[in-house]
């Protein structure tokens, strides 16, 4: 029986995750293949349970699933922690370590119903459809990292080492290969050597792909354009940091952060969790959005298990709640009924 481990996590994760849940129950009804699913601890809740945000029985039980289902980690409450013993770094970026999943995969595409709710420009975001792939486990989040006394400094090292390069950029050709073959590399080469190794790398892999035109942008260009003309892009492969800021940024070309999934992968074995945080500001309160905790539940079934079918279902019955004008506050414009993260839950599972 495949496995899938869930860490509901902190703040809306612990809304939004029993959501997913609730849409994946409705679309694996008919499916032979029966899965067990088993939550587990992380984050926060885990300092707050047993003194650690990543147990390792949760960490454990990462390996051993075929999958991780997760919602969100973190908030203001273990911001004052030593920070090696915060949510974040001493749960998120370990457990993607550990699992080894140095790709993460965000997809930005606009729904058509969603033109209408969005804060930029019809013309600007009406064809948005593009793959942000974002190295997920090496660069400055990995490095060393310090504090000097005398002077007082603080330092953070950025390291790629050359497989870390190839291997992520590979999966950008491919994914663009699949695509409209257009492979957008963002860097900053003008002045980090990291990004002009990065650069160098993504030429030589070019040989092997004549098929698919590489273009370089540097990420400061790359933000403004993502604003300006996103139709532009098809597949960006990005380093750690960057991908981190421009696919916040770009959450918005597709209505909202909450309509953001991703997955972080690592051959068939895969993470998945929206790619918005634990949303203090709204937590617990029924607000949050929990369409892109539900999407990225249907890549992983897309990713990990091949249930395409099951996964096509659950996008079709989003695009369809959100057609028949079921809008969570992030995506309301002013005289829109608002749902709260429950509602739009069942509104999914109704479209099933
Ligand atoms: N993968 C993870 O677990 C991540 C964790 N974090 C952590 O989350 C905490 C909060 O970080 P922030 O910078 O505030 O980022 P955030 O993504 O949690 O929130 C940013 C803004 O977007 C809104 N928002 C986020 N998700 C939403 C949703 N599903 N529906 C409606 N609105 C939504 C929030 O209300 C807030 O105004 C921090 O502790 C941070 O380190 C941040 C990003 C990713
Ligand atoms: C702790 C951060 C690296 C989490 C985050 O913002 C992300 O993965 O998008
Ligand atoms: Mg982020």
């Amino acid at each position: 029986m495949p496995k899938i481990a869930v860490l509901p996590g902190d703040g809306i994760g612990r809304e939004i995750i029993p959501e997913a849940l609730k849409v994946l129950q409705a679309a694996l009804e008919d499916c032979p293949v029966k899965f067990e699913f088993d939550r587990y601890l992380i984050g926060g809740a885990a300092i707050d349970e047993v003194g650690k945000a990543l147990p390792a029985e949760t960490l454990d039980a990462c390996k051993k699933a075929d999958a991780v289902l997760l919602g969100a980690i973190g908030g203001p409450k273990w911001d004052t922690l030593p920070a090696k013993e915060r949510p974040e770094l001493g749960a998120l970026l370990p457990i993607r370590k550990e699992l080894g999943l140095y790709a993460n995969i965000r997809p930005v595409k606009m729904i058509p119903s969603l033109i209408s709710a969005s804060t930029l420009r019809e013309e600007v975001v009406k064809n948005v459809d593009m793959v942000v792939i974002r190295e997920l486990t090496g660069g400055i989040y990995f490095g060393e990292k310090g504090r000097n006394e005398n002077p007082k400094a603080a330092y953070d090292v950025l390291l790629y080492h050359e497989d870390e390069i190839r291997r992520i950029i590979e999966l950008g050709f491919e994914t663009a290969r699949g695509r409209r073959k257009k492979l957008c590399s963002v860097d900053k080469a003008n002045v980090l050597e990291s990004s002009r190794f990065w650069r160098e790398i993504a030429e030589e892999v070019a040989k092997e792909y004549p098929d698919v035109e590489l273009m370089h942008m540097y990420v400061d260009n790359a933000a403004m354009q993502l604003v300006r003309y996103p139709e532009q892009f098809d597949v960006i492969v990005t380093e750690n940091m960057f991908g981190d800021i421009l696919t916040d940024l770009a959450s918005m070309l597709g209505g909202s952060i909450g309509m953001l999934a991703s997955a972080s992968l690592s051959g068939k074995k895969g993470l998945y969790e929206p790619a918005h945080g634990s949303a203090p500001d709204i937590a617990g309160q029924n607000k949050a959005n929990p369409l892109a905790t539900i999407l990225s539940a249907a890549m992983m079934l897309r990713y990990t298990f091949d249930l395409n079918e099951e996964a096509d279902r659950i996008e079709q019955a989003v695009a369809k709640v959100l057609d028949q004008g079921c809008r969570t506050a992030d995506l309301a414009k002013p005289g829109d009924k608002v749902l709260g993260t429950k509602e739009m839950g069942d509104a999914v599972v109704a479209a099933l």
